[in-house]
């Protein structure tokens, strides 16, 4: 069989942009991304997509009405297709046994039913969905339960694009992971996939093994990535305490090869939707085996996050005097992470939820956030504004934090900044992208990340 038909069910931050790639690189493939969402499919069939990523409009431009389809008609493009991808939402469950820890395979679960009442064929079943090892085993039961007719290959793909960079990431992958099967259906549907990535992806960077090990691998991946800003936030403070530079520890340690120099920057700590939720699935899992060290171990990864993110704020209010009550704090950057407008399990909501505790009045600012930011801060009215413009956020502020990288905050005018804010002017740089120098030199009180202040008090 030669896959002619590809139809992805999730149309989000993975679904869109991994599947409009597919598209694009794979004329001769009809790909169609399917939701339950109708303003979400909506929007990728305008002008305006639904999500802010670096170079995607391009690729749905040049696929879209071609061999891309988006479409709420789930079913019928179910009937329709040789390989289902399922990239559904797999969150943190928030009720009963697990809250607050395990996966809620919920989603998952519903496509598997959809696709057994629909499907008109063998099929090929891709989880591109990050989930808990040996989801495959309970996809497959409900796939093949009652008077399922036709046959159905369960394949692991985890993605692993980050938000910013999807396009390149997609475009030019470190490698693909693919898991099945061991015996010859499974081997059959892992080389289907295969031929759809060797369409841009050379084969060196292809990578097949069994179901559990790339179910498994996904999670680990994001564990171990955490674990380095985890690890290297954890130096931060050290660095505060003792005159050391963490930029400068980065490079002297990210310099010998066997560590590496990327995810070694010191920051307010990490956000976005996934590391948090497949660290606390990991730990899940490694409870649920017994493995109660293992789990401590994983767990201490998101502990070194939260403390983080609150030691950024204890230093904030210890530095102005013990009290921020009634004081204007400017927060630049409410995303994640720069170049996107996702803010799930940014560090910027927990920074600015602590501020309105303590009755600071907090002006928001982001390029992209803004949106997203009103719905995670709804509540906090009293405390909270939103600004576009990062001068009228900064007006007036006795403190400017930078919460986001966004190139954009490297280049403003900090002297136009400086001039228009109360004395004495803190400036909190939870990412260490200003020169610390030159803001001092204009008057600043200056408190990086993991760097010694500098400060005119
Ligand atoms: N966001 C990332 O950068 C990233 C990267 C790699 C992997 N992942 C993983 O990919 C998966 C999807 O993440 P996301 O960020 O794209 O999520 P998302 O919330 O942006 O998108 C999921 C989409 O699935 C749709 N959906 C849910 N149930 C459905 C159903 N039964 N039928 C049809 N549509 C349904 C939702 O309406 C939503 O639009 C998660 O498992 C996540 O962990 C995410
Ligand atoms: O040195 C670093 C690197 C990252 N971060 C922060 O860590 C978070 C995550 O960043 P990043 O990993 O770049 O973005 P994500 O989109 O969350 O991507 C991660 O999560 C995805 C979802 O599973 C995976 O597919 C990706 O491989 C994995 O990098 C962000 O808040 C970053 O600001 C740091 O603080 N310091």
């Amino acid at each position: 069989m030669s896959i002619k038909n590809i139809v992805c069910i999730g149309a989000g931050y993975v679904g869109g942009p991994t599947m409009s790639v597919v598209a694009q690189k794979c004329p001769h493939i009809n790909v169609t991304i399917v939701d339950l969402n109708q303003a979400r499919i909506d929007a990728w069939n305008s002008d305006s997509l639904p999500i802010y990523e670096p170079g995607l409009e391009a690729v749905v431009q040049e696929a879209r009405g071609r061999n891309l389809t988006f479409s709420t008609d789930i079913e019928g493009n179910i009937a329709k297709a040789d390989m289902v991808f399922v990239s559904v939402n797999t969150p943190t469950k928030t009720f009963g046994k697990g809250a607050g820890v395990a996966a809620n395979l919920e989603f998952i679960e519903k496509c598997a039913r959809t696709i057994r009442a629909n499907a008109s064929k063998d099929l090929i079943v891709v989880e591109k969905s990050t989930l808990p090892v040996r989801t495959a085993e309970t996809l497959e039961k409900i796939l093949h339960a009652g008077d399922s007719k036709y046959h159905f290959e369960i394949l692991s793909n985890p993605e692993f694009l980050a938000e910013g960079t999807a396009i390149t990431d997609l475009h030019d992958p470190d490698r693909v992971l693919i898991g099945g099967r061991q015996n010859d259906l499974g081997k059959a549907a892992i080389q289907e996939l295969v031929d759809v990535y060797a369409n841009w992806v050379p084969n060196e960077r292809i990578l097949t093994t069994n179901t559990w090990s790339s179910e498994l691998s996904k999670l680990v991946a994001n564990a171990f990535l955490a674990q380095r800003v985890s690890s290297i936030n954890a130096i931060s403070s050290l660095c505060e305490s003792t005159e050391a530079d963490v930029g400068e520890v980065s490079r002297a340690i990210g310099m010998d090869s066997r560590i590496g120099s990327k995810f070694l920057k010191a920051s307010v700590g990490f956000g976005g939707s996934c590391f948090k939720k497949d660290i606390l699935n990991l730990v899940y899992i490694c409870r649920t085996y017994g493995l109660t060290a293992e789990a401590d171990y994983w767990e201490q990864v998101i502990l070194m996050n939260d403390h983080q993110q609150s030691r950024f704020v204890d230093k904030l209010v210890g530095t102005m005097f013990n009290t921020v009550s009634d004081k204007k704090i400017a927060v630049l950057g409410f995303a994640f992470k720069a170049d996107t407008g996702d803010t799930r399990e940014s560090p910027a909501i927990h920074v600015v939820q602590e501020l309105c505790e303590e009755h600071a009045r907090v002006s928001v600012s982001d390029p992209q956030a803004l949106g997203y930011a009103k719905t995670d801060l709804a509540g906090l009215e009293e405390f909270v504004t939103l600004e576009e413009d990062p001068y009228k956020a900064c007006e007036g502020a006795d403190a400017v934090c930078i919460l986001t990288e966004w190139e954009l905050y490297k280049d403003l005018d900090y002297k136009r900044i400086f001039d228009s804010m109360n004395k004495p002017a803190f400036l909190f740089d939870g990412r260490n992208i200003v020169n610390h120098q030159e803001l001092y030199d204009l008057g600043f009180n200056v408190y990086p990340i993991g760097k010694g202040e500098l400060s005119h008090l």
